[in-house]
């Protein structure tokens, strides 16, 4: 069986993080690890706080994965801290990890900080260069390039000036945009869309994390990034179009409707 690992901090509420890393590996049928960085206490409303674990925890987690499991891919989402983010980059390294995505997560749909700003240059610098592809939003491209993002003609110039800082591609995310929800691939040589129509929901807690978790799923499995990308589309708008109106804020994305749809659990 195929394996993929999720760096990642914990979500209570199981909408993000490494809960909805964990689903969306599940239902690729690939078997998922994981490394905790951080628990938050969050929900569909927002986050109310963090906790970091130290960064030798985190270093023994990955230790104890890649001395006994052969890890085929390798997912990095939200890492708060500059001490943890250089620590992870070194045993990724050292373990010369393959299939690696980078999810630059750094503020949660609600606002909360979840990448400390002092750790912005660290990220760029260290786990960057680290990736098969990167997967900023478009806030998130906007911090990295440090240019506003209105079009995307504008997402198309972020991707450009994100490959220069060693990511073999980049995608960009359009959710924040209002018209399609278009996603822009670099590859270092063209750029390819990815479109689907906007849906109209407020249950999109967690369609970062499960984008990338399912890329990362995609690759474990052997596809190349841009297949990856077109089934890892197609799997979050499916999800996104059937997400679930759970708590009182933003829902979270439904990870099994293809698969309980194909079993025919469904009325
Ligand atoms: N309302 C929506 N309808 C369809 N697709 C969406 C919608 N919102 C986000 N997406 C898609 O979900 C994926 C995650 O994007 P985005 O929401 O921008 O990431 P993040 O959760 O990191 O902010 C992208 O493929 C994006 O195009
Ligand atoms: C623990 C944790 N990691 C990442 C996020 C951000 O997830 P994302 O998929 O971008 O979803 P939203 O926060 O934007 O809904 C998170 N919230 N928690």
């Amino acid at each position: 069986m195929k394996t993929a690992l999720t760096i990642a901090g914990s979500d209570c509420s199981g909408g993000a993080g490494i809960q909805a890393d964990l689903k969306t590996f599940s239902a690729h049928g690939v078997f998922g690890m994981s490394v905790i960085t951080a628990i938050t206490a969050q929900n569909t409303q927002g986050v109310s706080a963090v906790e970091n674990l130290s960064a030798e925890m985190v270093s023994k987690q990955i230790e104890a994965i890649f001395t006994d499991i052969e890890v085929d891919a390798v997912k990095i989402g939200m890492v708060s801290e500059t001490k943890i983010i250089k620590t992870i980059a070194e045993n990724l390294k050292k373990y010369q990890a393959q299939n690696v995505v980078v999810d630059p997560v750094m503020i949660s749909k609600s606002g909360f900080d979840l990448l400390q700003p002092e750790a912005k240059e660290a990220l760029i610098s260290h786990l960057l260069p680290l990736a098969e592809v990167v997967t900023p939003n478009i806030p998130e491209a906007e911090v990295i390039v440090g240019m506003k993002i209105d079009t995307v003609e504008d997402m198309e110039k972020a991707a450009l000036l994100i490959h220069k800082m060693g990511p073999k591609k980049v995608l960009v995310k359009g959710g924040h945009l209002t018209e399609d929800a278009i996603d822009v691939l670099y590859d270092g040589k063209k750029i390819t869309h990815y479109t689907s129509e906007r849906i109209n929901t407020k249950n999109t807690h967690g369609t970062g994390c499960t984008l990338s978790s399912a890329i990362t799923a995609n690759l474990a499995k052997g596809a190349n990034v841009e297949e990856g990308v077109r089934e890892a589309k197609e799997y979050i708008t499916t999800a996104i179009r059937h997400s679930l109106a759970l708590g009182k804020g933003y829902g979270p994305t439904n990870h099994f409707y293809s698969l309980y749809q194909k079993a025919g659990m469904l009325d």
